[in-house]
């Protein structure tokens, strides 16, 4: 039974918790399986029933709790698991018995210890037993991709007579190589003669990194329901991931030819719940649902997703949940990035020059940042729009020296009137001995009131802000100065005040503020 309708089904909750530390609560269970229903997943594989009575209620629950999606159990190809499988999903709207039982030469002889045949004549045994139970019976034939082509067409061919619905054919130990995995789908498909009678399934493991290109292969070779699990959790290197698969659908649908019935809006919200019910975080660079997915650095493509956003982006962020994609500026932006999100800051520039002379520093800055948020943006800019006016003072070079067992020392140089200074002190601190060396030069008899320093954005490589209240002859004022070092954001905040002094406009009278 051939059909352009991809089943997508989800087994997060049974094969996912086979990653080592990824078990879940009963609760937990409940609360995926409900986001995977929203998110219109066809099949969601709850647990294997038989495993625990912990994993019997979480199946059972979850059938309870789910209407619009198949919920299925695991079931080894025996009939305790079978009978466990079907009282699990007895609530279920819709339920489905996944057996299974491995065909390849190495599991039938050293882990099974059974004749080809006995494997045959227990299969059969067991889709018929689920189908007293149920009417959706799948069954899978593990290690498929070691298995042997004849060996394969002839359990296939029992199974769908004794009433299996969908075939699976797992690379269980992630060995497939996808030309080869894909062939093994469309020989089947052409060799067994009730083929039409099931749906081929594909269920990849990702010990080769090759689970996805795996599934795709498979989908182009008659397949038309693939396995998988959010974020590629799943047993030792995981299974092949959801968010990856649907979107390989969708975004080649010209090649592939399938559709899902998956709502991706609800992608990275689930992705968010998986990973943190699990505890295993999503790395920054996975496709779709990582922190960088939709992340833009370099300034080329800036410049180009700005002109034209699919120069950079083969799908659209808000269509996997998402609130947009992100232009991140960094050492590798360019101007046209900055300047956009300046103009989203509500900044503009007076002249080029101004702008050019806030991009030298932008590029100083994200060389000594991984990252330029927002709010160093806006202390950058008045940063230049100081260094640009004519102030009395000008704050030149910095060198301090702090040393254990040693008192702090600082070596300043200013412009003042346009005629370069330099002074020298000692001080109990870096700041301090900054403070006293401007002092030296500037002469301003003012009176240090405040002192304050504020991180601008987070993590050590931060801009700090500094803010520098002085008061001279009964007026205050606050000067600011930011920096990735803060002894220097403290000089360029007291020079700063030391300009608002000198210009009458900014001073306020203490008595008027209620300092
Ligand atoms: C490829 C997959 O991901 S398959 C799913 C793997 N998931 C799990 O195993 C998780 C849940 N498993 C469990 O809780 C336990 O292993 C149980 C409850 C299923 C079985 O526990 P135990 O009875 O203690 O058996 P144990 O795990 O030691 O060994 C597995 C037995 O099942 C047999 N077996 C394995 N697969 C199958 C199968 N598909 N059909 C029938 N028997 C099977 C093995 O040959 C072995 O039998 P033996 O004890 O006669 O040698
Ligand atoms: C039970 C089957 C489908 C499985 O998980 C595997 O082969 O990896």
């Amino acid at each position: 039974m051939s059909t352009d309708r991809l089943v997508i089904f989800d087994t997060t909750l049974r094969d996912g918790e086979q990653s080592p530390g990824a078990s879940m609560t009963k609760a937990e269970k409940i609360r995926i399986a409900k986001m995977l229903e929203k998110m219109r997943v066809d099949v969601i594989e709850a647990g294997f029933a038989i495993a625990s009575q912990g994993d019997f209620e979480s199946v059972r629950a979850v059938a309870e709790a789910v209407k619009d999606s198949t919920v299925c159990s695991l079931a080894r190809a025996a009939d305790a698991d079978i009978d466990r499988a079907g009282e699990a999903l007895a609530p279920a709207a819709a339920g489905r018995i996944h057996t299974f039982i491995a065909t390849s030469p190495i599991h039938m002889k050293y882990k099974l210890q059974m004749q080809p045949d006995q494997v045959i004549e227990r299969a059969v045994r067991s889709v018929k037993r689920a189908r007293n139970l149920v009417a959706d019976v799948e069954f899978s034939l593990e290690d498929a991709s070691r298995s042997e082509h004849e060996f394969m067409c002839r359990i296939i061919e029992a199974v769908i007579d004794a009433g299996a619905t969908t075939i699976n054919l797992p690379d269980t130990v992630g060995y497939g190589e996808p030309l080869e995995y894909g062939l093994m789908f469309s020989r089947l498909i052409t060799a067994v003669p009730n083929a039409d009678k099931a749906i081929f399934s594909t269920h990849c493991h990702n010990d080769l990194g090759l689970a996805v290109a795996n599934s795709l292969s498979a989908v182009r070779h008659g397949a038309r329901q693939v396995e998988c699990t959010i974020n590629g959790l799943g047993e030792r290197a995981g299974n092949a991931s959801l968010e990856e698969i649907v979107m390989a659908m969708r975004t080649r649908k010209d090649v592939l030819n399938v559709d899902t019935r998956i709502d991706a809006t609800h992608i990275v919200p689930t992705s968010r719940l998986v990973a943190s019910v699990t505890g295993f975080p999503v790395q920054p660079n996975k496709a779709i649902v990582g922190a960088n997915a939709f992340a833009h650095e370099s300034g080329i493509h800036q410049d180009g997703v700005l002109k034209h956003r699919e120069t950079y982006e083969i799908m659209r962020a808000e269509d996997v949940g998402w609130n947009s994609n992100k232009l991140v500026l960094g050492k590798h932006s360019g101007r046209a990035a900055v300047k956009s999100r300046f103009d989203e800051l509500g900044i503009s520039f007076e002249s080029q020059e101004v702008f050019n002379e806030a991009f030298v520093r932008f590029k100083t800055l994200a060389d000594k940042k991984h990252e330029i948020f927002d709010e160093d943006l806006q202390a950058l800019v008045s940063d230049v729009r100081e260094s640009l006016s004519s102030h009395q003072f000008q704050f030149e070079t910095l060198e301090v020296l702090c040393k254990t067992g040693q008192v702090p020392n600082a070596k300043v140089s200013v412009i003042v009137d346009g005629e370069l200074k330099r002074a020298e002190a000692e001080g109990s601190g870096a700041v301090d001995a900054t403070f006293k060396a401007i002092e030296k030069i500037a002469c301003s008899d003012t009176e240090l009131q405040l002192y304050s320093v504020n991180a601008i954005t987070q993590g050590t490589e931060a801009q700090g802000e500094v803010t520098v209240r002085l008061s001279k002859q009964g007026f205050i004022v606050n000067g600011t100065g930011a920096d990735t070092d803060i002894v220097i954001a403290s000089a360029k905040a007291y020079i700063d005040a030391l300009n608002l002094l000198a210009e009458d406009k900014h001073k306020e009278h203490p008595q008027r503020e209620g300092v």
